[in-house]
């Protein structure tokens, strides 16, 4: 037998700018990608923007996934082969074990995937995120105009971005606001009255509303979470007893929505329209 000369493995590196169809980098990067393919028909890829924190953080959940009792492990099955839960056996091997995530870029099927293994995360709501991308004009010169009406938000909560141009003002006190002025890093999360309902009246639906001054336009991006079609808000049990007595009744989310965004409720304040639609108990009078 011959001395084996040295055999160099081919790594090479994705940078962002050679993934850009076209170009000289991307031209570049395929001939390796092809020249690895023709005599390895393998490469090691170097891919920094998966950071280290997400890879760790992954593989700290896989080890919950392998903890899951073999009855829901069981419930990973697929009429496709090679699709759902092995566990160690003699066909493949005693040492291994292995799920599948069918459609794994398809964020519901992931949840899918959640549900069937972590059944009892009833504080988890399934949701889907509705994106709306907003601007609001500069009033005339020297006014203070409203952008946005005081409301509560009906999805279940919110996460603001805006383009440093404040205008976003929150109630703190019965009729007293504050203007925010997110830092250019920085998210405004917001509870929408479905939490404040799920969570028995103890977090609080904040009003907030627009209001614009200055000369200058303003653009915000708000993610609202949306329940998925059936979606019962329910407080768990924990949140109910003696000293806190059930504020409102299960209901169904988008029977709520819809009753917030219909005519007969636009007759009711926002920050009241929960009350109206769910509470068990009848409004106090002051
Ligand atoms: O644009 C903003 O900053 C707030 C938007 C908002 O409150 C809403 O769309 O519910
Ligand atoms: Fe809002």
């Amino acid at each position: 037998m011959g001395v084996q000369a040295e055999i160099q493995f081919p790594v090479i590196e994705f940078r962002s700018a050679d993934l850009e169809r076209g170009t000289d980098g991307w031209h570049r990067l395929c001939k390796r990608v092809r020249e690895a393919c023709e005599t390895f028909g393998c490469f090691e890829v170097v891919y920094e923007k998966i950071s280290s924190k997400v890879r760790q953080e992954t593989f700290g959940l896989m080890k919950e996934l392998i903890e899951v009792p073999v009855e829901r492990k069981q419930k990973n099955a697929s009429p496709m082969p090679y699709h759902g839960w092995v566990g160690p056996c003699n066909q493949v091997s005693l040492l291994y074990e292995g799920f599948g995530l069918g459609d794994a870029s398809n964020y519901d099927s992931v949840k899918s995937f959640a549900q069937l293994m972590w059944p009892d995360e009833s504080v988890m709501i399934n949701y889907k995120t509705l994106v709306r991308f907003m601007k609001y004009m500069a009033p005339p010169p020297g006014e203070y105009e409203r952008g946005l009406f005081a409301h509560t938000d009906k999805p279940v909560s919110t996460i603001i971005c805006d383009d440093q141009v404040s205008g976003l003002e929150i109630e703190v006190n019965d009729g007293q606001w504050i203007k925010l002025s997110l830092s250019p890093s920085s998210f405004c999360f917001v509870v929408g009255d479905p939490l404040k309902a799920w969570s028995n009246g103890r977090l609080k639906a904040v009003n907030h509303r627009v209001m614009m001054s200055g000369d200058k336009d303003r653009l915000s991006l708000a993610a609202f979470a949306i329940p998925i079609e059936g979606t019962i808000i329910k407080a768990p049990k924990e949140l109910i007893d003696e000293q806190h007595p059930q504020l409102y009744k299960d209901f169904n989310f988008m029977d709520f929505f819809l009753f917030a965004f219909s005519d007969p409720a636009k007759h009711i304040d926002s920050g009241e329209q929960l009350q109206a639609f769910a509470s068990l108990s009848p409004p106090i009078s002051n």
